[in-house]
Parts: C-alpha cells; structure tokens; sequence
C-alpha cells in the first residue's frame, strides 16, 4: 500500500476509490460528512426513492439528523428499525426487511440505506442483493469497525447455526459515507473491537502502519486527527486488496486473519455478544494466529510479545480465557472450523504469518496440529 498516513492527514475530507470497474464507489471519510448525506446519495441514485435500515440504538442518536439531510436533497424515504446487536444477523430480520421493502412498493431503481455498524450494514446488502434480484444500496457506517473495514468491499449477509455469515453474497454499495464524528457516540467496547480490525491491516500486511498504530494508538482513540488518518489508511488498505480480487479467490483471504478463530468462538458462544462481539473474537483469532504460527515455527516468541503487548495495551481481550463463562471442548471448535468459508475439498485453510506485515494463506492445514493447539489453548 502507498499512501502515507501524513498523506491521509493532511485533508480534513479524505476520499477513497474502491476500483471496481463499472462498479466503482467511493469511500468518503472525515468529521461531518454525513451532514452532506442527502446530496451525496441523491448524487449517486438520482430521483431514487430510499429504505433507511437502522438499529434501535443508532435511530435515537442519529435518524433525526439523517432524515433531515435527506429531506433537504428531496429524498423521500421509509425507516425500518431491527434491534440492535448480532442476532439481527438472521433469517427472520431479513425476511422482514425484504417484506418491508417491497410493502413500501421500492422499485429495482430505488435504494436502500444501512445506517449503522457492521451489523446493519451486512443485514442490510444482503436484503440489497436479493430484493428484485439485486438494489442499489449505500453504506452510511456508524461505528470504526464498519467505517474501516465491513462497508467496504461488498461482503454481506446473516449468520447460521453452523457458522458466521454462512449465508450471503457479494453485493457492492454504490457510496460509502463515514462520518468520523459520529464515533464520538461509540461506547468503548465497540470502539475497541473496531480497533482490532484497525490492528489487522498493519499485521496483515503493513509493519510501518502496526509501528504507526504502536505509537499512536492513544491519540486515534481520543478521536484527533490520527483517528481519521487510520480509518482512511484501514479503507485504502481494504480498497486496494479488494479491487485486485473482489470474490476472494486469492489474496482477499488475507483480510480473514484471526478469523477462523474468531468465528468459531462467536458461534461456540451462539453470538452472545456479551460474552464475546466480532472485534473481540477477531483479536482473540488473531493472537491465536499468530501463536499457531509460532508453534510452526514460522515466527518466533518476540513477534508473538509484540503483538500481544499492542492489543492488550489497547484494551482488547488476547486469549480464549478472556471470554466469561465456559467455552465448549476443542472437538466443537473443530466442527465450526469445518464449515468455513475458506475450507476447500475438505481442506483447512488458516491465515498464518512469517512476522508483522507478513501474512499469507496457507491450505491444506493438518486438522490434528489445529485440535492439538486449541486443545492446549483451552486448557492453559
Ligand atoms: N462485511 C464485512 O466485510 C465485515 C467486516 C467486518 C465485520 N463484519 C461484521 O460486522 C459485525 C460487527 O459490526 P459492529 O462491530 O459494527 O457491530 P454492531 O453493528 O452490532 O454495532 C455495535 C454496537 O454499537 C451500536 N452503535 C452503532 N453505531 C453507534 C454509534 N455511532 N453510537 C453509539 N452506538 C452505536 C450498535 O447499536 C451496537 O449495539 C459482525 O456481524 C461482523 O461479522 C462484516
Ligand atoms: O472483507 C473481507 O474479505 C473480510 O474478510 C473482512 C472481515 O473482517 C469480515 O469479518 C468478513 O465478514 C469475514 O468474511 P467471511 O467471508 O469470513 O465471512
Ligand atoms: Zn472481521
């Protein structure tokens, strides 16, 4: 990735294209950007009538001030609310939305709006893709794990009993507006777990971004101007690696570090977002990932230190143990582990690294070392 963080700074407004061909869409970022939200979507989906899909906590704090944008830009739009949380990721919320969609009489050429974080916004594409075989729809992220990775890149959908987002599809936005100010009403929990996906772009594939976040990881929570600097940097990081494989035949997977273990600890706990939400479960996966790795000897015990010390600094939760209550056998773990998306003719695929930055995608790994380790992480 080229962009600088100092390059990112020095516009208040940041703009990021996610290249897609016919399909491009821009990510603007920066504070107050959604005041503009009505001219931005009518812009791009010009005369277009609008569905808002919001949860309950984020339509008190922040659907007036949209709707009134909207209004301002002549849009004329229906609010649908879904509780807030991940057990909106299911089948029953969708069904309803799609049944308020078309009871609202929206046409293929009108659109739908997700204002809200990661939850919202994969419910929300999900019903975009599959209403009229496919609507327009705009991604209007309210938390930092949305703004930085989850509205960009077109990945929705609702989760299975077997496994997170087993149930979805590749569905594009056509704008996405993140309106960094609109963090400020985040509580920290959620900020923290946004922050781990923040954390995934340097691990994954920039140290000098990991080395940045080391040092200014304090001013990025107080929400200064090194807050909008990440989040633009985490876009352009996305941006990038989607554009060169939007359907995650290769490279893309990259983005699912710490995920395989992640997912399968949220679906262990039947996402019960008290005990463990998606960021939490991503830095867990993470710090998992990198001491499989370890024990693969592909890195050694400093690198493991290093990245342990940065996300326990930050606040965020690096071992199974820090989960309330008990979590399943490994046996469990493993049958969850079987239905990711990644596995292929049966084969496990794990996203391992050689240090920081240096992440790669590893098939075919042997499903006896993964037990072994979980079996040794579950005991210790
Ligand atoms: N599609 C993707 O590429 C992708 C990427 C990462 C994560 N995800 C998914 O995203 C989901 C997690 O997203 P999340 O962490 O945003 O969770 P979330 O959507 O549940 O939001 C977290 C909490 O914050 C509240 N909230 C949202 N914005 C707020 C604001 N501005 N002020 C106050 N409260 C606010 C919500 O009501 C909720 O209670 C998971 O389901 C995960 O699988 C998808
Ligand atoms: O966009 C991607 O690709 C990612 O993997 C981003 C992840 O942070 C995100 O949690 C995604 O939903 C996981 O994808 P999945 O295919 O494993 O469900
Ligand atoms: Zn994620």
């Amino acid at each position: 990735m080229e962009a600088n963080v100092a390059d990112a700074a020095e516009a208040e407004r940041t703009q990021v294209k996610v290249d897609l061909g016919a399909r491009s869409y821009d990510i603007k970022i920066g504070r107050g950007v959604m005041d503009a939200a009505g001219a931005e979507i009518a812009a791009v989906l010009p005369g277009a009538r609008l569905a808002v899909v919001v949860d309950e906590t984020v339509a008190k704090l922040h659907q007036k001030a949209f709707s009134e944008s909207l209004n301002a830009a002549g849009l004329e739009h229906t609010v649908l609310t879904v509780p807030s949380g991940e057990s909106s990721k299911c089948f029953r919320e969708f069904e309803r939305l799609c049944d308020e969609v078309l009871a609202a009489r929206l046409e293929r050429g009108d659109g739908i709006v997700a204002l809200g974080g990661g939850v919202v916004g994969d419910l929300t594409g999900f019903v975009a893709s599959a209403v009229r075989r496919g609507m327009s729809f705009v991604q209007v992220p309210t938390t930092l794990l949305a703004q930085v990775d989850s509205s960009v890149g077109g990945k929705t959908g609702i989760n299975a009993r077997h496994g997170k987002n087993l149930i979805g599809a590749f569905h594009q936005p056509a704008l996405v507006l993140a309106d960094t100010a609109i963090l400020d009403t985040l509580p920290i929990r959620d900020f923290r777990a946004g922050y781990a996906e923040v954390a995934k772009y340097g691990l994954l594939g920039d140290e000098p971004f990991f080395r940045w976040l080391e040092a200014n990881w304090k001013a990025v929570f107080a929400g200064g101007p090194e807050r909008d600097q990440a989040v633009a940097r985490s876009c352009q990081a996305k941006a990038d690696v989607v554009a060169a494989d939007e359907l995650e035949a290769g490279r893309r997977a990259l983005l699912n570090l710490g995920h395989t273990f992640g997912h399968a600890l949220e679906a262990a706990v039947s996402y019960e977002t008290e005990r463990v939400v998606h960021g939490e479960g991503v830095s867990i996966g993470m710090m998992l990932a990198h001491e499989f790795s370890e024990k693969l000897q592909l890195i050694d015990e400093v690198t493991v230190a290093r990245v342990q010390k940065h996300l326990t600094d930050v606040g965020l939760p690096v071992s199974l143990k820090d989960v309330p209550g008990q979590l399943p056998p490994a046996e469990t773990f493993m049958d969850i582990i079987a239905q990711d998306k990644k596995v292929s003719r049966g084969a496990l695929t794990f996203i391992l690294t050689r240090g920081v930055g240096e992440a790669f995608v590893e098939k075919g790994v042997d499903p006896a070392l993964v037990s072994d380790f979980l079996k040794e992480k579950l005991e210790t």
